[in-house]
């Protein structure tokens, strides 16, 4: 069967932020469900049913051609609807961050949601510190869960939390701003090594030949070569001290970062801004150990700019420590 006609309500990748060295620990690892059979929209009958979470039949909730038969409530989240931000985008290069329209997050009741198991198994994990990544198809309850995640972190974008989509829209809807504006890369099309100078609030050329010589006296003293006093004073130095950048900031307070819409990244800009974390923060962990919990609707259908599935798999699992978990029609 094509790839693209399988299905799962929600699948998840998960793993602690520090698991690129323990990836195989979580190889094969059976706490994350899979949901198989087609979307309850297909009319098939399927084991996912079954297990499908009652609130589409709930008066507020989503539409009810998804209506199945209900599962006993595992959670009550009291939910309001996000309020809009103003994201300050304040960093060099920094693009200003997309607002709401007045009123476009603050209408609707507040009302009472009960988390679906999947939604729930997210939280769950979030809770735990570990990076997740999740994906299912519209009316899933991505943008629910992902409230509820920023609701469980303080409820609005700060600096412990970034709260970033790859598009102005998607943004929105989340409260955020755009992750190019959140992480300071202006249109990202600068190398890695490019991005960490824009970011340092170097001249990139003049950062690049530092670092050239650096990694040379490094190889130096790898090879027991000894350096003069001066080779030594020069590896002490930090070019970042020279920054003030908030940009730099962010990064290196930020503790969660959420990414709306990832599918919409360029493969190779989500391993720059993987390479900037490490770097910014000094931390080799994926990410500088930055918890990152990312959603997208199905990442594998018609975008013109998505990553191909099994690159953007790959590079999640070297970032989250995760097997992606197949799943197949019945
Ligand atoms: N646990 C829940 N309880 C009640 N209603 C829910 C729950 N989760 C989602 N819904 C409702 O289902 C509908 C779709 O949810 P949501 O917008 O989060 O889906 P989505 O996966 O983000 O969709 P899209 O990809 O189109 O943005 C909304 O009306 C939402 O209020």
């Amino acid at each position: 069967m094509d790839m693209d006609n399988e299905y799962s309500n929600m699948e998840i990748l998960a793993g602690p932020p520090s698991a690129r060295s323990q990836s195989v620990l979580y190889e094969g690892d059976s706490d994350i469900e899979i949901w198989d059979g087609p979307p309850p929209d297909w009319g098939t009958p399927s084991r996912s049913q079954s297990r499908t979470p009652n609130w589409h039949q709930q008066p507020q909730a989503g539409p009810s051609r998804h209506a199945t038969p209900s599962q006993a409530p595992t959670a009550i989240v009291k939910s309001e609807p996000m309020k809009p931000v103003t994201a300050t985008g304040s960093g060099i290069n920094d693009v200003p961050a997309p607002t709401a329209p007045a009123g476009m997050l603050t209408t609707g009741p507040v009302h009472e949601l009960e988390l679906s198991p999947d939604q729930l198994r997210v939280l769950e994990k979030v809770k735990k510190g570990e990076s997740v990544f999740f994906t299912g198809s519209a009316g899933t309850g991505k943008s629910v869960l992902l409230r509820e995640i920023i609701n469980h972190f303080g409820g609005k974008p700060s600096n412990r939390l970034g709260v970033t989509a790859s598009t102005g829209i998607a943004s929105i809807n989340i409260g955020g701003c755009t992750l190019h504006s959140w992480a300071g890369i202006g249109l990202g099309k600068d190398d890695k090594d490019g991005l960490v100078a824009k970011i340092y609030g170097l001249n990139g050329k003049a950062y690049k030949a530092d670092l050239k010589e650096r990694r040379e006296l490094w190889a130096k003293k790898r090879r027991r070569e000894e350096l003069t006093l001066e080779e030594e004073e020069f590896l002490k130095m930090d070019p970042s001290e020279t920054s003030n950048s908030k940009v730099l900031e962010r990064w290196r307070q930020c503790e969660v970062l959420i990414i709306d819409e990832i599918s919409m990244i360029d493969g190779k800009l989500f391993d720059k801004l993987e390479y900037l974390g490490r770097k910014l923060r000094k931390n080799e962990l994926p990410f500088g150990g930055i918890q990152e919990i990312s959603a997208s609707s199905h990442p594998y259908r018609t975008r013109p700019r998505q990553v191909h599935r099994s690159r953007l798999a790959s590079r999640l699992r070297r970032s989250h420590g995760r097997v992606a978990s197949a799943h197949r029609s019945s």
